[in-house]
């Protein structure tokens, strides 16, 4: 459970980035408990693992025993610490500076942008006058709407669906925010040394690296320049620009750099956040929503419920699908949150402990505790609690009526407490809002190989792989036009 040991592929010798997901069934009752510790053989600090809600719950508590130490905070802190890697105080101060860019207003934004989004990749893809449509990779579709609702919603930057961009560099924005967040690791670990050397496959790879943070960091320093001319002009005409402008969470960011005193973010903490929102708003909602589109492709019997669902709420006409109607579409958010159970985009939380502590109610014995050695590293296993049955009965079952009820507490998959994901919302939103489109235009189905049942489909294409977050390999999906 080092950098190094996440570098390295999972096997019963290493397990490496992907073992809470393919142990999911396994590695919890092999040891009889909900919470197992890893213990290195050669080197590396001991690791406590765990499953249970009520483990977790004191794991992530912002209480001050258990913190996201330097290591764990790394892979995001390259361009300036950030909301998601500072602590106490300094993380209330992030927060509170963030807190007004999410709400009511923004998720309005999101929605109405989602939907003219929509409409762009029907004319520009060339959909509109097709009856079937293959998308051959549902990621780079995800991934692409992600990074254009992030970019209009969370800074203001109104980049059209067809964009092209990076023309006359040879790495363009969206690539280099994608081999940014694959190998944030890879470069930690290697020495600057290698980037000038040329010697053999591996090393012109960790150029391309280089060029991608040398990429990102100078779009985020044109973003913040050309926000700030625009910022200072909108205050010289005051309204004459359009809404966007000035209601983005970048905006807020930029007018808090510009400030003093309590609420003021530094210039490199106003970097580490653009690329925190840039990163933390865009892959992790591209990935699962590219598993929710899997998943009701798969089980077109739940996709006809939801499809209902959405003619119910717009029997007349798509303009129906307001943001105000939003609530009414809980099965299509009940779609999204299971492809977010089943596939956990943010599969772990990590903490380390930063004094002598210890873990209550440490199962299978509820007044069992534990003790926990400063230093020790405890993992959140999001993959474990969301396959847990005390949670979530008949885990690996596709189960939409799981979330028909529940409340934001229960949605582990944005982590729980004063720390859980500030873009929850703006998620939901942008997902449900795209999905409902989607699925009433078109019905959506898996493509089979010769003689494949839909079960063998969903064991050969829904494996995973992880990085910095953990994906569903890539998969193409048909679109068979309804309306
Ligand atoms: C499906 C989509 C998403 C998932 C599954 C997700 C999941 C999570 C989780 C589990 C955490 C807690 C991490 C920890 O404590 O170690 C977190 C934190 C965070 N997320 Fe998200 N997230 C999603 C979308 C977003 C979006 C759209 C944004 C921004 C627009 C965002 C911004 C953040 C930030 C800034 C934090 C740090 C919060 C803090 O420490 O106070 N996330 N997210």
């Amino acid at each position: 459970m080092s950098p190094f040991g996440a570098l390295l592929p999972t096997s019963r010798l290493n397990p490496g980035l992907n073992w809470m997901w393919r142990w999911r069934n396994t590695v919890y009752p092999k040891f009889g408990t909900e919470t197992i510790s890893i213990i290195p053989y050669i080197f590396g600090q001991p690791t406590i693992c765990t499953r249970s809600l009520q483990v977790a719950k004191q794991m992530v508590s912002p209480k001050g025993d258990f913190i996201k130490g330097e290591e764990i905070s790394a892979p995001v802190i390259e361009f300036g610490h950030n909301l998601f890697s500072v602590e106490g105080e300094e993380w209330k101060r992030h927060r509170r500076i963030l807190n007004p860019a999410f709400t009511p207003s923004t998720y309005a934004l999101v929605w109405e942008e989602t939907s003219h989004i929509y409409d762009e990749i029907i004319t520009s893809e060339g959909w509109s006058s097709r009856s079937d449509v293959l998308v051959e990779n549902v990621t780079d579709l995800t991934m692409k709407f992600a990074l254009v609702v992030i970019s209009r919603c969370g800074f203001g930057n109104r980049i059209p669906w067809d964009f092209t961009e990076g023309a006359a560099s040879s790495m363009s924005f969206a690539q280099a925010l994608v081999v940014v967040s694959n190998s944030n690791l890879l470069r930690m670990l290697l020495p600057r040394s290698c980037v000038s050397m040329q010697i053999d496959m591996l090393l012109i790879r960790i150029q391309d690296i280089e060029q991608a943070f040398v990429t990102l960091d100078s779009y985020m320093a044109n973003l913040i320049q050309s926000k700030r001319e625009s910022i200072k002009l909108e205050q010289e005409n005051s309204g004459a620009l359009p809404r966007q402008t000035s209601n983005d969470i970048f905006t807020h960011m930029i007018r808090a750099s510009e400030g003093e005193g309590k609420l003021a973010l530094k210039d490199s903490e106003l970097a580490g956040n653009t690329f925190l929102m840039l990163f933390g708003g865009h892959d992790t909602t591209a990935h699962t929503l590219q598993a929710a589109v899997g998943l009701l492709a798969l089980y077109q019997e739940h996709q006809e419920e939801v499809y209902q669902q959405i003619m119910e709420v717009s029997p007349k006409h798509v303009s129906e699908l307001t943001f105000q109607n939003a609530s009414r579409l809980f099965k299509v958010r009940a779609a999204f949150l299971e492809g977010a159970r089943l596939f956990p985009a943010v599969q772990m939380m990590l903490r380390d402990a930063q004094k002598d502590s210890v873990l209550q109610n440490v199962g299978p014995d509820e007044e069992m505790t534990i003790p926990v050695p400063k230093g020790t590293r405890l993992v959140v296993d999001i993959v474990g609690v969301q396959y847990n049955e005390r949670y979530h009965p008949d885990p690996e079952a596709y189960k939409l009526e799981r979330w028909y009820d529940t409340s934001e507490n229960d949605m582990t998959m944005f982590s729980f407490g004063p720390r859980s994901c500030i873009g929850r919302r703006f998620a939901l939103t942008e997902t449900t809002c795209f999905l409902a489109r989607l699925l009433r235009d078109w019905r959506l189905d898996v493509i089979l190989e010769k003689g494949e049942t839909r079960e063998q489909w969903r064991a050969r294409a829904m494996q995973t792989k992880a990085f910095m977050t953990l994906r569903v390999n890539d998969f193409p999906v048909r679109l068979v036009r309804r309306r």
